[in-house]
């Protein structure tokens, strides 16, 4: 009798476990390894075609100091990364995978020196764009949102009109049940686990289907069993026909055995471009005996750090860095095609007809060799003679070959399906829904997010109200008192303080922390740069109005200001304007600097504009050289439109509440502040006209920030 481990009793069902030893103590019992369940399938995502990626000679350099010193960090590397197929990408520490990972995304795109095809066509950079994405380390969700709306967003952003809002749903119901979030929709993604917050970044990535997926470190910061699982999707990933690259630091053996390709670089260099499989024997050929029960995948790494000698130009010659097939010890095809050559396509296959080993035979023989080489000695350097002999590499390392019968198993590169030319990819549309429809998505989204921002809502309502009340409270009832017009002054010019300071600094604030978001979403062809500007400009401006009107209402009254309809709308439209100019300014720091820089510099860039405003100096004691700062002074004309609204329009004399007030005619007021000429409509025009410039000095800075990036 036979008795296997069912899937239950793999995931923890000891009670049959158990049960199954009662019943046959005296039969032999056979326990198949316990095996995670596999993912399922997803049957509903669009159809998208199978890409391999090749690139040759890749370098790529950065200037570095004053005096522009060269630093090269990939070294003329070639390789090729096939679809259906799970690629690692790993090295020590520094020595280029992310850099590499960066430039096959295209997020870096100067200082590129190679080529890189498609499919066997030179890579149209904004076509690839379409095809794949990349799935950063830090994940950047958007934390005020469930997990359902999450995916509901990147439906609406990611798939056109032409898929109906239930076949959505079903989508999304679909790549959530197989990544093990369909209990999770409604939880906060800001709650979510580390693993389910990397499964969620798939998840909102699948959505389309991209054929390409290039992850940095998948598994960074989970445990063994959620490494196992994040690996064991992006594994199930491939299996769909999809290229699926990540970078990797060291994972374990289980982990490493999942992987289907290798690419390893040393000091910018590839040392080794393989199956996995075939790490071993490769290495072994080389005389670097993998040590049993040594996972092979720290032991690259420590070949690559040069703790068994220095091993690496041996490695990247035997492979002529990433440009030869270890199976056949000649270039890849595809590579070859790049490099004008005249070799044909079907290399690979003729090769290994010739060859007609086995991977596995090759694989045991060289077990055996290093278990007899290696006991009590660990790796004898002598090893490393006798296989050069034996290999017949005498120093010319590129001799090497794994010979591998891959007649049955390898399918042939897709260097003749055209993307571009077979209407796979829509060349015309850039992105997938029009820019109307996306600025209506990222609205929406800001919208409810903004609604669920304690700070950004609940703490500004809050301190608009009690400002406003203690503001009410300091300078009750002056409004319409002669004796008290310095000091109402005073209050107009606090109002612009005030509702400088809190527009711009929650800007400045929180605006910083959505870039990484940006980044990743505008970078993944989500939406355009310029439908997320437009949609956040217009999502936070009927709350900054409506804080403002509170404000405004409560010291307007309070402070017993004219009761006149018409100087009420004009005072409030001033105020409105400062508020709206003040998160301007605080969108332009925001876009051009880290929030550190700019809680600092905001406020002291803002030091010039407050004293040229008008309240400390008039303007003709300001002298003639510095004039000019006060028409730049957005305080100025916010601080002259309140004084107007209040004190202009033949207003009549204010009551007096002493025997002599020197300011009782209005008239007075606006001579002691050189504003008897003044028209308040080109305040007005002012204010709207400097909104408008630093709006799009924002969007500009904001583009000038996501370019630099890549
Ligand atoms: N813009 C840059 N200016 C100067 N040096 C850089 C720049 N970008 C990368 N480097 C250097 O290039 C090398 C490779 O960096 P990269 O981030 O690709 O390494 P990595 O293999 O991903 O390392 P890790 O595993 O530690 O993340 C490093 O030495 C790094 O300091």
């Amino acid at each position: 009798m036979k008795l296997t481990v069912d899937e239950d009793v793999a995931a923890g069902d000891a009670d049959g476990l158990l049960s199954g030893r009662r019943k046959s103590s005296s039969v032999k019992v056979t326990i198949a390894p316990a095996t995670p369940a596999q993912p399922k399938t997803l049957s509903h995502l669009p159809k998208r075609p199978p890409v391999d990626i090749a690139f040759s000679d890749l370098t790529y350099s950065v200037t570095e100091g004053r005096k522009k010193n060269a630093k090269t960090i990939l070294k003329s590397v070639s390789g090729r990364l096939r679809s259906g197929e799970l690629t690692a990408i790993m090295g020590p520490s520094g020595a280029g995978k992310s850099t590499l990972l960066n430039i096959l995304t295209g997020y870096r795109t100067s200082g590129i020196h190679g080529s890189i095809t498609i499919n066997g066509q030179e890579r149209n950079l904004s076509q690839f764009r379409k095809l794949s994405c990349y799935i950063m380390q830090d994940n950047q969700l958007h934390a005020n949102l469930t997990v359902e709306e999450a995916m509901q967003v990147a439906t609406a952003l990611k798939l056109g009109s032409e898929v109906s809002k239930s076949e959505k749903e079903e989508l999304i119901q679909e790549i959530l049940e197989t990544l093990g979030l369909s209990e999770h929709v409604k939880t906060m993604t800001s709650n979510l686990s580390g693993g389910q917050k990397k499964r969620l970044s798939i998840a909102l990535e699948l959505v389309n289907n991209p054929p390409i997926m290039f992850f940095d470190e998948p598994t960074s910061g989970l445990d063994s069993s959620s490494c196992f699982q994040c690996i064991s999707l992006l594994k199930s990933l491939s299996r769909g026909g999809r290229t699926i690259i990540c970078t990797i630091h060291q994972p374990s053996a289980r982990l490493f055995e999942m992987f289907d390709h290798l690419y390893t670089l040393a000091e910018g260099q590839c040392v080794y471009q393989g199956s996995t499989q075939q790490l071993v024997p490769f290495l072994g050929k080389l005389g670097l005996a993998c040590p049993s029960y040594h996972n092979p995948a720290s032991f690259i790494i420590e070949v690559s750090c040069g703790e068994y000698g220095d091993n690496i130009r041996k490695l990247v010659t035997a492979i002529k860095n990433g440009k030869n097939d270890i199976r056949t010890g000649t270039p890849f095809p595809a590579i070859e095609a790049l490099n004008n050559t005249t070799t044909p396509s079907n290399n690979v296959k003729l090769t290994n007809a010739q060859n007609g080993n086995n991977i596995v035979s090759v694989f045991n023989k060289d077990d055996k060799e290093v278990a007899s080489e290696k006991k009590g000695n660990g790796i004898m350097l002598a090893a490393f003679k006798s296989n050069e002999k034996e290999n017949g590499i005498n120093g010319d390392a590129s001799q090497v070959v794994i010979p591998v019968d891959l007649s049955a198993n390898e399918k042939a590169d897709n260097v003749n399906a055209s993307l571009l030319d077979s209407g796979i990819v829509d060349t015309k549309r850039r992105y997938p829904v029009s820019e109307w429809k996306q600025f209506w998505v990222v609205l929406k989204r800001t919208l409810l997010f903004s609604r669920r921002d304690w700070t950004l809502m609940y703490l500004r309502l809050f301190a608009h109200i009690l400002v406003g009340f203690l503001i009410g409270a300091l300078y009750y009832n002056i409004g319409n008192d002669g004796a008290k017009v310095l000091s109402n002054l005073g209050f107009l010019f606090f109002n612009m303080l005030f509702l400088m300071y809190t527009s711009m600094t929650i800007t400045i604030l929180s605006f910083p922390l959505e870039m990484p978001v940006l980044l990743k979403e505008s970078f993944n062809r989500w939406y355009s740069l310029r439908s997320y500007y437009l949609a956040i400009t217009v999502s936070d401006l009927p709350f900054q109005t409506i804080f403002c009107v509170i404000y405004v209402t409560i010291v307007y009254f309070m402070t017993s200001q004219p009761p006149e309809l018409e100087r009420f709308a004009m005072f409030l439209s001033a105020c409105l304007l400062i508020a709206f100019v003040a998160q301007s300014v605080g969108l332009v720091v925001g876009a051009a600097m880290n929030v550190q820089n700019g809680v600092f510099l905001a406020p002291v860039m803002s030091v010039p504009f407050l004293l040229f405003s008008g309240f400390f100096v008039s303007f003709d004691a300001i002298p003639i050289y510095l004039r000019w700062i006060t028409y730049l002074s957005y305080i100025r004309y916010g601080f002259e439109g309140t004084a107007l609204a209040t004190y202009g329009f033949a207003r009549e004399k204010l009551k007096c509440s002493q025997t002599y007030c020197h300011f009782k005619n209005p008239t007075t007021t606006l001579e002691e502040l050189d504003m008897l000429d003044k028209d308040f409509r080109v305040d007005i025009i002012a204010l709207v006209l400097i909104f408008i410039v630093l709006r799009v000095s924002a969007f500009v800075f904001l583009r000038w920030k996501l370019r630099a990036a890549h």
